[in-house]
Formats: structure tokens, C-alpha cells, sequence
């Protein structure tokens, strides 16, 4: 009667293989042959394994390379790019997949587990708890709430101008990103926590918050891969998290360092909330008032206790500045790049806002900027060219669904891609073209497929919010100064070459950057 012998444990180790091997074909096989899916169009391989899709967005560099594949893929409207899922490139169908309530639409939750906060609206699975998860912020999204919100912004646009003219006539370039991701922060601080913060007169701060936010857009490919690990990470002690991270990733872990600060934040409004309590301090639930913090918002509404925890208040708020911040960002930059690839139409833009504005710069009501048609139709046709969510936007529905001539079953994951719709040349003609023009004579068509803020039930709730951003900035700087593009360009700083939920340039890119020259000639 000995112990285990080398013999054994190598017999053992064999055995063990050997069944893997049989489990792994026997997936296979079900996946290939029996699964509900099963006879649906796609390659065999993706068909068999998720290691495909893993292969191209993590493995293949420069990473987030599956959506190529995915291109590949499409002979047919309809294909099956993973073992569980169906894609659907069909605007018709976007409509469908995409509706409004009534209609029950879950989201997928390997998808929506990605970012790691699940219990923030956007990574909130079920239907009926993401219905009343969203109508809890309503308040803060509400168009009177927004237009409300323009004394606020304007602050930061003073903060922002400043910037600009300290570059003025420099020879010292600006990354847009940066700088606008900056303004557009500090803007979501304010507004929906009600907590002012330096990223734009703080450089350094601003720099670190553009490489983590960049962090986590491109682990998402890796993320996609290991929905539960982003959750797993956060939910471990943080000084552990910010010791592993700090040595795998030191971008992520500043990331990290936001989740606490926002932490940090909900714990003092919670704080001062239970103390106002006990002194019988009433907080104003006035409907036609705007709550002072999304936190606000949230505790003002009929969600039951367990929906006002802290861990809940925070997710919510991470979610907010996530969503909120880096896409009116990344699309204002985008606008002043195709606004300086265009002059002509950089010029009736300039002298547009600055015959609004004059020479006091004084911003009118946002109302006033909207009737403005060269800068509303090149914000519109920046969010259409920009197509700032890349990634597939898998829902699940409780009924099977027929799709040309198929029935995908109910609880498939079905999933459609945003660029697939704006980049349609057949609904908007020479589609990778920046054409302002195209939406003076919109068709029907147009303007119902005009979708970068999604559709449904699950579109942006925030639309309202980057459009004021967006309006006020862009007037604000391109009546003050003129620009010119240092070292940038399309193929390497501005198309979307990675899908890391967000479209990513190439790693190569340094962003896109400008020199700031003096007053435009108007
Ligand atoms: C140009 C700017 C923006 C674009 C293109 C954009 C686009 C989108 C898209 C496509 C979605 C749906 C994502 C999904 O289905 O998972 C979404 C969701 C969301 N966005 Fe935006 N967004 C922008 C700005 C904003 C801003 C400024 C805010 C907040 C102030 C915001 C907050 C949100 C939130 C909270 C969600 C989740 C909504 C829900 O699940 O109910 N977004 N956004």
C-alpha cells in the first residue's frame, strides 16, 4: 500500500486529458449539430468556440480586430459569429431589435457585465428592473433638467477658452481628446454629483483620467472575453486590487482610484442625507425642480430600499461618467478635425456662431445655437460619421423572432452594430464622407436611421445633455479661434480601427492635435 506513484499521477494526468478532449469535441459537436443554432449561416469555426472570437480581439494585434472578421463573415444579412449569438446587418431590422416599451428586451449579460457595474442602468439585465433603474435618473436627463444645466457649462467653457488662449499663437500643440475630455468631466462632476473638480486647470490629473478611461476601453476586448472579471476585481479589498493592477496595468489602477473617489463621494452624500433625516430636514422632491445630484434623484424616487444602497448609487454614477464623459469627447473632437479638413464648411460655421455671438463671445440660449444649419448639421453629421459605439449591442428577447425566413429562438442573444447603420452607403450616400450638406435635405429614411445614440428602450439617456456640451463648446471656440492640424490624419489618428466598445484609432496615433492660431478671419 504505497502513496500516489509518478506512475499514477501521470496515468491520472492522462486520464484527465483525455476526458477534457472528450468534453471539449463533445461541445463541439452539440454546438455544430444540435444546438438551436445549429444550422444557422456562419463559419464552422466561430460556430464551435468563443476562442475564434478571442483569437481576433485579443490575440491578433493590435487587438479588437473581431469586427473585421465579423465583415468577413456577412454574405448574408444574418450570421451566427459565436456559438450563442445571432448578428443581424439589416437596418431594417434595427428598428425591431431595438424598440420601445412595450416590448421586453433584456440585454445579454456577458455584455452588459463587461464594464464591470452591473447595477448601473446600462449593465442592468433585466427589462423591468433597467424600466424603473432608468426612470430613477429621468429627473437628471429630463430636456427642462438639461436646458437648465447651460449656466453650469458655461463656467467650464470659460475654463476650457482659457486653455485655448494660453496656446494661442504658441507653437505648443493641443490633444483635443484630452483637453476635451477634460472639460467634459469636470462638466459631469458637477452636474450630476454636484462636486467640482480641476481636470481641465490640472493637466496632469487630466492625462492620467484619458490614459485610464483609454485603459478600459482597450481591456474591453479582453473583457468581453471574461465578463466576470471586472466585477470579481472591483468587489476585492481595494488596496489588493490597486497592488495587483498597479503591477499589470498601472492605467487600470487608476481607474481604480476613481471607483473610490466616487465611492468616497456617495458616502458623504449619504452622510449628510442621514443627518439631514434626523434633523427632520425634508430634501426638495418637487418634480419641476431639478434634483441637486443624480443621488439625489435616485433617493427622491418610488425605487425600494435595496435599489438606494451606496454600492447601487455608486455603479449608477461610474456608469454616468463613463457613458458621459469620453463619447461628447471624443465626437467634439471629431467635429473640429472634419470642420478643419473642410474649411469652406469651417468657414459658414465660424461666421454662423460668430454673428450669434459677436465680439463679446456672450453664448445665447442653446435654442439659439440650434437653429444655427452649418453647426447643427455638422454636429449631426459628426455623430453619424463618428459612430462613437462600435461594439455589437446584444439584446434578449422572451419569444422566438422571425428574420428573412428564419425563426431565432427566444433567449438567443441578438445583436446589431451602430457603424453598420451610419456607415450604410445606401441610405446615406458616400457614407464615409463628411457631408454636412446631406442633412439640409434629409429624407425620412435618413432621419429615422440617424442612430448614434441607439434606439429602444436602451438608447442614451444622456442625447439631450451632449447635445448642450457639444452646441455651447464648439460655439465658444470656433468664434474665437482659428485652428490648423499638427501631425494628424485620417488613417492613423481618426478612423476607427479597433472595436473596443468605443472605436479606437490605431495604437500608433498621439490623438488628434492642433495649434491654436489667432481670432478667425470672418
Ligand atoms: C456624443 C455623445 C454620446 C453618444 C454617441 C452616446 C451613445 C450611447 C449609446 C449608443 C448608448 C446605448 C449603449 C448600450 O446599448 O449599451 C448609450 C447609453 C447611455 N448613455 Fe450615452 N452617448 C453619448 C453621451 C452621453 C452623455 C453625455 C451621457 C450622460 C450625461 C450619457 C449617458 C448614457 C447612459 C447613462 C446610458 C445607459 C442608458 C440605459 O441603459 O438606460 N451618454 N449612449
Amino acid at each position: 500500500m504505497g502513496g500516489l506513484t509518478p506512475g499514477h499521477f501521470a496515468l491520472s494526468l492522462w486520464l484527465l486529458l483525455c476526458l477534457l478532449l472528450l468534453y471539449s469535441i463533445s461541445i463541439v459537436l452539440y454546438r455544430l449539430f444540435f444546438h438551436p443554432l445549429a444550422k444557422f449561416p456562419g463559419p464552422k469555426l466561430a460556430a464551435s468556440t468563443k476562442w475564434f472570437e478571442f483569437y481576433y480581439d485579443v490575440v491578433k494585434r493590435p487587438g479588437g480586430q473581431f469586427f473585421q472578421e465579423l465583415n468577413r463573415m456577412h454574405d448574408s444579412p444574418i450570421v451566427r459569429p459565436n456559438p450563442d449569438e445571432i448578428h443581424i446587418r439589416d437596418p431594417a431590422f434595427f428598428e425591431i431589435l431595438y424598440a420601445p416599451n412595450p416590448t421586453i428586451r433584456h440585454k445579454y449579460p456577458p455584455a452588459s457585465e463587461m464594464a464591470g457595474v452591473p447595477l448601473g442602468t446600462q449593465g442592468t439585465v433585466d427589462h423591468h428592473v433597467h424600466k424603473h433603474r432608468r426612470m430613477a435618473n429621468s429627473r437628471m436627463f429630463s430636456k427642462r433638467a438639461v436646458a437648465s444645466a447651460q449656466g453650469l457649462i458655461h463656467e467650464h467653457i470659460k475654463e476650457l477658452v482659457r486653455i485655448f488662449e494660453s496656446h494661442c499663437g504658441t507653437d505648443k500643440p493641443i490633444d483635443l481628446h484630452t483637453i476635451l475630455l477634460a472639460y467634459t468631466t469636470d462638466v459631469i462632476y458637477d452636474y450630476m454629483f454636484d462636486i467640482e473638480t480641476d481636470y481641465q486647470r490640472n493637466s496632469i490629473a487630466a492625462e492620467g483620467w484619458k490614459r485610464s478611461i483609454d485603459a478600459i476601453a482597450q481591456a474591453t476586448p479582453f473583457s468581453k472575453q471574461v465578463p466576470w472579471l471586472n466585477a470579481r476585481l472591483l468587489m476585492l479589498p481595494h488596496w489588493l486590487t490597486q497592488f495587483l493592477l498597479a503591477r499589470i496595468q498601472p492605467d487600470l489602477a487608476g481607474l481604480l482610484g476613481v471607483h473610490k473617489h466616487v465611492g468616497e463621494i456617495v458616502a458623504a452624500y449619504v452622510k449628510q442625507r442621514d443627518l439631514e433625516q434626523k434633523s427632520g430636514v425634508n430634501g426638495d422632491k418637487n418634480e419641476n425642480v431639478r434634483p441637486k445630484s443624480i443621488f439625489h434623484s435616485i433617493d427622491q424616487s418610488s425605487l425600494p430600499p435595496h435599489e438606494k444602497a451606496p454600492l447601487r448609487m455608486e455603479q449608477e454614477a461610474i456608469t454616468v461618467l463613463a457613458a458621459g464623459s469620453e463619447t461628447s469627447a471624443r465626437v467634439l473632437a471629431h467635429t473640429i478635425y472634419h470642420l478643419l479638413e473642410n474649411p469652406d464648411i469651417l468657414a459658414k460655421v465660424q461666421k454662423e456662431v460668430f454673428d450669434v455671438l459677436g465680439e463679446s463671445g456672450q453664448l445665447p440660449d442653446v435654442k439659439v445655437l440650434e437653429t444655427l444649419p452649418w453647426l447643427t448639421a455638422s454636429v449631426r453629421e459628426s455623430l453619424r460619421l463618428r459612430a462613437a459605439i462600435t461594439s455589437r449591442l446584444p439584446l434578449v428577447l422572451e419569444k422566438d423572432i422571425p428574420y428573412g425566413g428564419w425563426i431565432i429562438p427566444a433567449r438567443t442573444p441578438i445583436s446589431m452594430c451602430i457603424p453598420d447603420i451610419l456607415h450604410n452607403d445606401d441610405i446615406f450616400p458616400e457614407a464615409m464622407k463628411f457631408k454636412p450638406e446631406r442633412w439640409f435635405n434629409a429624407t425620412e429614411r435618413q432621419n429615422r436611421m440617424f442612430v448614434p445614440f441607439g434606439k429602444g428602450t436602451r438608447m442614451c439617456i444622456g442625447l439631450d445633455f451632449a447635445y448642450i456640451e457639444m452646441y455651447m463648446s464648439l460655439a465658444s471656440l470656433l468664434s474665437r479661434f482659428d485652428f490648423e492640424l499638427y501631425d494628424t490624419n485620417w488613417e492613423r489618428d481618426v478612423r476607427f480601427s479597433r472595436d473596443c466598445f468605443i472605436g479606437e484609432a490605431s495604437p500608433a496615433s498621439a490623438g488628434i492635435r492642433v495649434k491654436v492660431l489667432a481670432k478667425p478671419e470672418i
